[in-house]
């Protein structure tokens, strides 16, 4: 007998008949009776249920609402809660806006000295597991700020909330990174990835993350800007402007793939706020 192959399309199909209810003996004899080898048709059916795909695709293809700004009608600045914010650049897909004086010189400072212990001290620790030995080709260090711990970071906070009409609540604690040069962030997505074994417990604390706001705390000499790779876009860091982006669903055709590149020269601050589907408690 020729050797039978598990081919896209059988698996397409098998994956069909289990979303739609039909059990897997059922369908390992109707597989039988389509002529298919028995083993063949048990390892197909086995391998279906196993990736689980055909649920998990569904969760993963929904659209859901996302934080946006609300600069449809053209204008050239927005509104944030203290001040007037300009609109400096807009994509629709990805949707990537950037924004201008999002953060003064001041505020920038005083987030990095709020942090920089912080940075220091998660540095150690990571040091000790791992040697003391610098990579420089390793992903920055960073920190987390509790949601509102010092008043400049609550101050960002409300203003990202109302330029992208998204509550504080459904914000993570804001983080904040240093690369020192050589370092990056290579491109990844920032939502949880449906197919990972840890996402259902993360998604309980807020539902699936639908936007990132990132400011600029400075400007470095070289490199370091964040890059979408699937559209060629380069964000240039410069101190106290952001990039907003969105994703719809957990899914790469949001095109919301993104990295930071490599710092050449100096060294480059940034926060990062990831915005909730839900309330982040
Ligand atoms: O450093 C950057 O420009 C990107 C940071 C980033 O992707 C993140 O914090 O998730
Ligand atoms: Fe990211």
């Amino acid at each position: 007998m020729a050797t039978q192959y598990v081919t896209p399309d059988l698996r397409r199909w098998i994956g069909e008949q289990l979303k739609a209810g039909v059990g897997s003996a059922e369908l390992v004899q109707s597989m039988i009776g389509a002529g298919w080898q028995q083993k063949v048709a048990l390892q197909a059916v086995a391998q279906a249920k196993l990736d689980g795909w055909f649920k998990k695709d569904e969760a993963a293809l929904a659209s859901v609402g996302v934080p946006d700004a609300s600069i449809a009608d053209g204008r050239t600045w927005v509104q944030a809660h203290d001040r007037q914010v300009p609109v400096l650049m807009a994509m629709e897909h990805p949707r990537v806006i950037v924004f201008g004086n999002v953060l003064d010189p001041e505020e920038c400072q005083a987030i990095i000295d709020a942090a920089q212990p912080r940075m220091a001290r998660s540095e150690t620790v990571a040091e000790a597991s791992e040697g003391s030995e610098v990579n420089a080709a390793r992903t920055s260090r960073g920190m987390f700020f509790e949601r509102g711990e010092v008043e400049v970071v609550a101050r960002l906070e409300r203003r990202i909330a109302a330029l992208v009409n998204w509550p504080v609540e459904n914000g993570e604690g804001l983080q904040v990174l240093n690369y020192q040069p050589g370092a990056e962030y290579q491109p990844h997505y920032d939502y949880f990835d449906t197919k990972h074994a840890s996402t259902a417990a993360i998604l309980k604390r807020g539902g699936q993350r639908v936007g990132t706001f990132l400011v600029y705390l400075n400007t470095p000499t070289r490199g370091g800007a964040t890059t979408f790779p699937d559209v060629k876009l380069a964000v240039k860091p410069v101190q106290g402007q952001g990039v907003f982006f969105s994703y719809d669903k957990p899914d790469p055709s949001t095109l919301s793939l993104h990295g930071g590149a490599p710092v050449l020269e100096g060294e480059k601050w940034v926060c990062t706020k990831w915005l909730r589907q839900g309330r982040f408690a």
